[in-house]
């Protein structure tokens, strides 16, 4: 749902110039992932040979949904950032009916999916991607960027075992506050649910919930047959409600509790320090944040990658031929409400 928002020009973020590409230019290889609008595939470029994620979206689906601001914001939001955390976008065009954004391919698949198979991290693993993501964050803040769908789901693994935050389908950049209602439901901040304004602390929130996903193996409000109601109801009377797991690392604990304060004036991240606090928490206590942004630290799981274009990490979708119909002539309706994603596909 959208509200009004307290806009700043997206302008205010420097933008870097970015290639020119054209569907021709790839070879559609399988699909690594669908979402609301369509699906990402896995790509090979025709001239460098090298593996790419092209994500496309359906514009018709886009205006029905009534996400032409959420999806010009990703574009903007990711061709401004860079970040040895979240995914490169190299371009972005579009031809008569679907947008298309192309990314780098993140081998190493959804932390999701290792976390779903691991049942749940020891605490030095889960604190290894939780101090990754913080930067990240803090990174994104730094640009006035929030970022407002923190899930498992959206932090992808590296060859490496590094993250690469994905799906900034939600990114907007905010000096002050907003107010739209989106996320994911479990990952909601209490004052999203209640349509207050809000800003950047909502990803300090849902951090706090990651962390105890990492930590347990499901988010800290989750019911598998509750309904939204009932979630929402939970996360309103606040984390100190949270069941937790026999033997809970009580650093973590602390951690948790003061990242999913319900108040948000007293939320870590949200404080004098800023990102600060967060950083200095005894659970971090044994990070080294230099090492740590120049990604020297071994990640604790190296993602099997047999070689380039290996998309084994990712679940099988059936391929419904959709990728036919990229580039096809067709009538183009919603021509004028994605300025910023080039015309460059051959047949348009
Ligand atoms: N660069 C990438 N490399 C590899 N896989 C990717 C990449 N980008 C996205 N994916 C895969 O595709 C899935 C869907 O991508 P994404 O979340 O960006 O799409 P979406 O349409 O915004 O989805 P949703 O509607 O669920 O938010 C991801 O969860 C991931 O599995």
């Amino acid at each position: 749902m959208d509200g009004i928002e307290q806009q700043t020009p997206v302008e205010r973020v420097i933008k870097r110039p970015k290639g020119t590409y054209r569907l021709s230019d790839f070879i559609v290889q399988r699909t690594l992932g669908t979402g609301s609008f369509g699906r990402v595939h896995l790509v090979r470029s025709k001239h460098n040979l090298r593996f790419y994620a092209i994500k496309v979206l359906n514009k018709e689906r886009v205006v029905k949904m009534k996400q032409i601001e959420h999806t010009n914001n990703e574009q903007h939001m990711l061709e401004a950032v860079q970040h040895a955390f979240i995914i490169n976008l190299w371009g972005t065009f579009q031809d008569a009916s679907n947008l298309y954004m192309v990314m780098d391919f993140v081998p190493g698949g959804e932390l999701f999916t290792l976390l779903r198979r691991s049942n749940r991290f020891p605490d030095p693993v889960a604190k290894f991607y939780a101090a990754e993501v913080a930067l990240a964050l803090n990174h994104l803040h730094g640009l006035d960027i929030i970022y407002r769908d923190l899930k498992p789901e959206n932090i992808l693994l590296n060859q490496d075992g590094h993250i690469k935050i994905a799906d900034f389908g939600f990114a907007k950049t905010c000096t002050t506050t907003t107010w739209t209602l989106c996320g994911t439901p479990d990952y909601l901040a209490p004052e999203v649910i209640g349509q207050q304004r809000y800003n950047k602390s909502v990803d300090w929130y849902a951090l706090g919930v990651l962390i105890f996903e990492m930590l347990s193996g499901l988010p800290p409000f989750h019911q598998p047959d509750a309904n939204p109601v009932m979630l929402y109801e939970k996360i309103t009377r606040g984390p100190a409600f949270i069941k937790w797991p026999a033997a809970f690392n009580p650093l973590a604990t602390d951690l948790i509790l003061k990242l999913m304060e319900s108040d948000p004036s007293k939320r870590y991240g949200n404080l004098r320090h800023g990102a600060g606090d967060v950083f200095a928490h005894q659970w971090f206590r044994e990070v080294d944040w230099e090492r740590l942004a120049a990604r020297e630290i071994t990640a604790p799981y190296l993602p099997k990658i047999s070689g380039d274009g290996d998309a084994s990490a990712f679940d099988k979708y059936p391929e419904d031929n959709a990728a036919a119909a990229y580039g096809q002539l067709a009538l183009d309706p919603y021509g004028n409400s994605f300025p910023d994603f080039d015309y460059t596909s051959d047949t348009s």
